[in-house]
């Protein structure tokens, strides 16, 4: 779907994107970066908005520098920033633009009136932008994005400004529109626990340069230990982290009064539970511990980054 080699783009004292080399298939790819981290500026190349300063991209096939109009043809973009009219309703803009996408007058209605549904804008739609709410502007968003049937939809930050329970109804619809639609689609937040659970895919940018990108299920694969809570007397996690290492399993103190214990094959997890009926201690909490994507920008130094 979008493939980039060397990608950079310099501002006056500022360097935006830096040789950037990211490849985006099928499905649904997060792109998460703190605030500035160039997520805004790769989507406005990638639609031919903004020139490079150097290297290359290719979206469905097609070159960003030279084919930018044939890109945005083809590909949805549901822009960061709020840049609806305020005296015009869903219904007519959304058709508009299914027009200037080249759709003839009807089938645009018809387009519009689907999209729409889809989004969750229902009788409303006919009512003038203006007196939206947030969340219903943002649909409205989507829609036009959507209008004239793209492969790829490329979507920044649509859950900016909303509330938590529309926020997880704009990312069940993010994820709907990659699954059951089939569209491709490229998502961008900073906040990292949205794109964890609606992600086949997930890059990470730091700084204008690409930190990690790898299907989501590695950003969540098993450490390979088994985070324990004992209760029963106040010394129960020293009591058993002992236990466990005379048992021969590395264990150590992972603070809380939690032990880490390092898986060594399947029957570990059965050890640690016998050892602590042995020792009339209750069990409150045997976890295979995982990797989140936050641990991606801890490693990687990234300051401002908000984890959900
Ligand atoms: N037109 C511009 N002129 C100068 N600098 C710019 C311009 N557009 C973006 N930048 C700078 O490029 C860097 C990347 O900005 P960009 O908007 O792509 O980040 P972002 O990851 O999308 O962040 P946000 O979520 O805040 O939009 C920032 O340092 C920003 O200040």
């Amino acid at each position: 779907m979008i493939e980039t080699a060397g990608l950079t783009k310099e501002y006056p004292g500022v360097t935006a994107l830096d040789r950037l080399d990211v490849t985006v298939g099928e499905g649904v790819t997060g792109l998460v970066g703190a605030n500035g981290a160039g997520k805004s500026t790769l989507i406005k190349i990638l639609l031919g908005l903004v020139p490079a300063t150097g290297g290359t991209a290719r979206v469905l096939g097609h070159d960003v520098a030279t084919d930018g109009g044939r890109i945005r043809s083809l590909v949805g973009y549901m822009p960061e920033h709020d840049c609806l009219p305020a005296d015009v309703s869903a219904s007519d803009l959304v058709v508009h633009l299914g027009q200037m996408s080249g759709l003839p007058y009807a089938a645009a209605r018809e387009r519009a009136s689907d999209v729409l549904r889809h989004v969750g804008l229902a009788e409303e739609r006919y009512r003038p932008i203006g007196g939206y709410s947030t969340g219903m502007k943002q649909r409205a968003k989507l829609a036009q994005a959507l209008v004239h049937d793209p492969r790829l939809v490329l979507l920044d930050e649509p859950t900016n400004g909303l509330d938590p329970s529309s926020r997880d109804d704009m990312l069940s619809l993010v994820r709907r529109i990659g699954t059951e639609f089939g569209i491709a689609v490229l998502v961008t937040s900073h906040l990292l626990g949205e794109l964890e659970r609606i992600s086949d895919h997930v890059v990470v940018l730091d700084g204008g340069r690409l930190l990690q990108s790898s299907a989501t299920t590695d950003f969540l694969h098993a450490t390979g230990s088994l985070l324990v809570e004992v209760q029963g007397r106040h010394d129960a996690d020293q009591v058993l982290g002992q236990a466990l290492v005379d048992a021969g399993l590395a264990a150590r103190p992972a603070g809380d009064a939690l032990i880490e214990v390092d898986i060594r094959d399947e029957r570990t997890a059965d050890v640690v539970r016998d050892l602590a009926v042995d020792l009339g201690l209750g069990l409150v909490r045997l976890q295979e511990r995982h990797h989140r994507i936050e641990d991606v920008f801890r490693e990687g130094g990234a300051g401002s980054v908000q984890p959900t």
